[in-house]
């Protein structure tokens, strides 16, 4: 399927490092030196500077700037596009239909890891293109297609924004490190190596058990658990995502 990015930002060049694999890929943006700079590094895609009126009809549409752009590229757009998808944060369905016309929509929430192609990926839409959506993403890493927005919505709370939050207590465990004595580069290799052990076996475990596994009676994992229940990490983490769900979802009544 060809597929026609709009913005070559951040997520655009990810999601065209996967696609290229099995789609044909276009990049429209607004500066044609980025987008030579974009060519250099994904030498399969095609790319062209978006017109000031860019006749999108009867294309497969990757919408991928930012919210709060979305009027002033959508007015540019003219035509109607076969299926529309949209990786805005909180920008509903209602929004984009207002503002492109499509023959089908679809709303993804890809993360950052799309550039290693692994991202975890929600979608939900017209079902009519469900297939096709699912097997579009696939190629950026694993796919859920979810039964409403407001579920996309949490979704960008955990798995958008998530890569950031977990870098953070990456960033803590290495530091403190650190702060125990160990050289960062062995620290860093320390909590990369951690991440992708635990990241296998919460495939297979609930994560209680993977922490009853490891505590031992009176030994060193109790003692630093409750270091983190009395700093009320586990609430912050509810809260993180309460909060972050609500702006997605205040950005979509923008
Ligand atoms: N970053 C992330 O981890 C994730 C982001 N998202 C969503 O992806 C979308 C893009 O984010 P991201 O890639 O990080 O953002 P970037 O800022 O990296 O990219 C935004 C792109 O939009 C283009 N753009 C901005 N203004 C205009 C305009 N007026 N006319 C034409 N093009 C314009 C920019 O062009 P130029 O390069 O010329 O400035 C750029 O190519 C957002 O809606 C975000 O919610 C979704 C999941 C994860
Ligand atoms: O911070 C943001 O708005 C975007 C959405 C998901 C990740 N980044």
């Amino acid at each position: 399927m060809k597929l026609t990015l709009i913005g070559n930002g951040t997520m655009a060049q990810s999601l065209a490092k996967g696609l290229v694999a099995n789609h044909e890929v276009e990049i429209i943006g607004r500066n044609i030196n980025k987008l030579k700079e974009v060519q250099k590094t994904i030498p399969q895609i095609s790319i062209k500077e978006l017109d000031d009126v860019e006749d999108i009809t009867g294309k497969n549409i990757l919408f991928c700037v930012k919210p709060y752009v979305l009027q002033t590229v959508s007015a540019r757009l003219s035509g109607k596009a076969n299926i529309l998808f949209s990786i805005l944060a909180g920008t509903t369905l209602d929004s984009l239909k207002k503002h492109i016309e499509a023959k089908y929509y679809v709303r993804t929430m890809p993360n950052v890891a799309a550039s290693v192609l692994k991202s975890m990926t929600t979608l939900t839409g017209d079902e009519e293109v469900k297939n096709e959506a699912l097997e579009i993403f696939t190629s950026i890493g694993q796919t859920l297609w979810l039964e409403s927005e407001k579920q996309l919505d949490i979704a960008t709370a955990v798995a958008g924004s998530g890569p950031a939050f977990l870098a953070l207590i990456a960033e803590g465990l290495t530091d403190g490190a650190v702060r125990a004595g160990l050289p960062r580069d062995l620290s860093s290799k320390l909590v990369q190596g951690l991440f992708t052990g635990t990241s296998t076996l919460l495939e297979t475990q609930h994560p209680a058990l993977i922490k009853d596994s490891v505590m031992s009676p009176g030994g060193t994992t109790a003692v630093g658990y409750g270091v983190l229940e009395k700093n009320g990490v586990r609430n912050a983490m509810m809260d993180t995502i309460e909060q972050t769900y609500n702006k997605a979802q205040e950005l979509g009544k923008k």
